[in-house]
C-alpha cells in the first residue's frame, strides 16, 4: 500500500516552465529547494500595557512540538496547469504531470503559490504560520508542503501570462506547497446554521496557537476542504474535537499573540460575521485586509 507523502517529505521541487531569453523560446526546468525558516522568524506582539487582563496571557502559547517524522528527501517533479487565483502576496496554480521521485508515497493534489516580486518576505511569514500551526494543517488549515525557492537563470523570463510579474527584474522564484482546496462559499444562497457554526468554530481554531488573523479574514481566504477522495481526509481538532468541512488560507498578515483563544475567536467570529451576512444578501464584504 502506498505510504503518506507527510508535510516534510518533500527537499526539493523541479519545474519545467516555458520560458525565454531574447528571442529564444524553450522549457527550462528550474531546481527550487526547501527553505528552512527560523523558529523565531516570527516574534509574539507584546500585551499593550493597560490591556484588560482577562483577555491575555502571560505568555504566548508555545508551538506544540512536530508530530511528523524526520525530513525526507523526495523530489517533486511538475509542470504547472491552471491559475487558480490571485491576491496581493501570490499567484495561485495547480499542478499537472507531478510526481514524485518515490512512487510508492501518495501524491496528494498540490497547488503552488508564487511570490509576486518584492513579495518573498510576506510568504517566508505565511510558511512560518503554517509550521507554528502545523497541528490544524488538515483540520482548519491546508496541509503544507513547505516553502521552496531558486534564482531564476539571469536573463530568462519565465512565459506564463500571470507569471510575467516575476520576470527579469529580480531573480528570486519563491513558492509556498499547500494541499489542493475545493472552491468558495456561495453568494447570495442563505447560510445554514450548522454552516455558521462550522465556521465560526473553524475560526476559533487558530487562536488556541495565540494566532490573530483578523486582517486574512476574507470571502476569498475561505475554502471547502479537499474531497476525500482523492484528497486526504479531514483531521479532528486537537482542541474542539470537531472536524471541519472548510479550511482558511493566508496568513501573511497574522500574528502571534498573547490574547486568550476565548478573546481571539470574539475578534475573529465579529469578522465572520459580517463576511456570511454579506454573502447571504447577495455580495461580498470584506471588513479585513484592506489595502
Ligand atoms: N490551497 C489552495 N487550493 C485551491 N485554491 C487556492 C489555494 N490557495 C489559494 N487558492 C486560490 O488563490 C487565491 C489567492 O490565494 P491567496 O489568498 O493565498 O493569495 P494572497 O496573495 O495571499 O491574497 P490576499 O490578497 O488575500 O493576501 C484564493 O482566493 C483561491 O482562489
Amino acid at each position: 500500500m502506498s505510504k503518506l507523502t507527510i508535510q516534510n517529505s518533500i527537499r526539493k521541487v523541479v519545474l519545467h516552465c516555458d520560458a525565454s531569453q531574447d528571442t529564444v523560446r524553450t522549457t527550462i526546468s528550474i531546481e527550487l529547494k526547501r527553505v528552512k525558516l527560523p523558529n523565531d522568524l516570527i516574534r509574539p506582539r507584546k500585551r499593550p500595557t493597560g490591556a484588560f487582563a482577562g483577555y491575555f496571557l502571560e505568555e504566548a502559547p508555545i508551538r506544540p512540538p512536530s508530530a511528523l517524522p524526520p525530513p525526507g528527501d523526495l523530489t517533486l517533479e511538475t509542470n504547472l496547469s491552471t491559475f487558480l487565483g490571485s491576491g496581493r502576496t501570490g499567484i495561485v496554480y495547480s499542478l499537472e504531470n507531478a510526481v514524485l521521485s518515490d512512487s510508492t508515497h501518495f501524491l496528494p493534489e498540490l497547488v503552488f503559490k508564487f511570490a509576486r516580486l518584492h513579495r518573498c518576505a510576506d510568504l517566508y511569514r505565511e510558511a512560518w504560520f503554517y509550521e507554528e500551526m502545523e497541528c490544524l494543517q488538515g483540520v482548519a488549515i491546508p496541509r503544507c508542503y513547505g516553502l521552496f525557492e531558486a534564482e531564476i537563470p539571469p536573463g530568462w523570463m519565465l512565459k506564463l501570462i500571470k507569471l510575467i510579474i516575476l520576470r527579469s527584474t529580480r531573480n528570486k522564484l519563491c513558492i509556498l506547497v499547500e494541499e489542493r482546496l475545493g472552491g468558495h462559499l456561495s453568494i447570495g444562497s442563505p447560510v445554514s446554521p450548522e454552516l455558521r457554526e462550522d465556521l465560526n468554530t473553524l475560526f476559533e481554531e487558530i487562536g488556541h496557537l495565540g494566532v490573530l488573523s483578523e486582517n486574512d479574514i476574507r470571502y476569498a481566504n475561505i475554502l471547502q476542504a479537499p474531497a476525500c477522495p482523492p484528497g486526504l481526509p479531514s483531521l479532528v481538532s486537537p482542541f474542539t474535537f470537531r472536524t471541519h468541512g472548510w479550511r482558511m488560507i493566508d496568513f501573511e498578515m497574522a500574528a502571534k499573540t498573547q490574547q486568550t483563544a476565548r478573546a481571539l475567536a470574539i475578534g475573529h467570529q465579529e469578522y465572520l460575521e459580517y463576511i456570511l451576512d454579506a454573502l447571504e444578501a447577495g455580495y461580498v464584504c470584506d471588513v479585513g485586509g484592506s489595502d
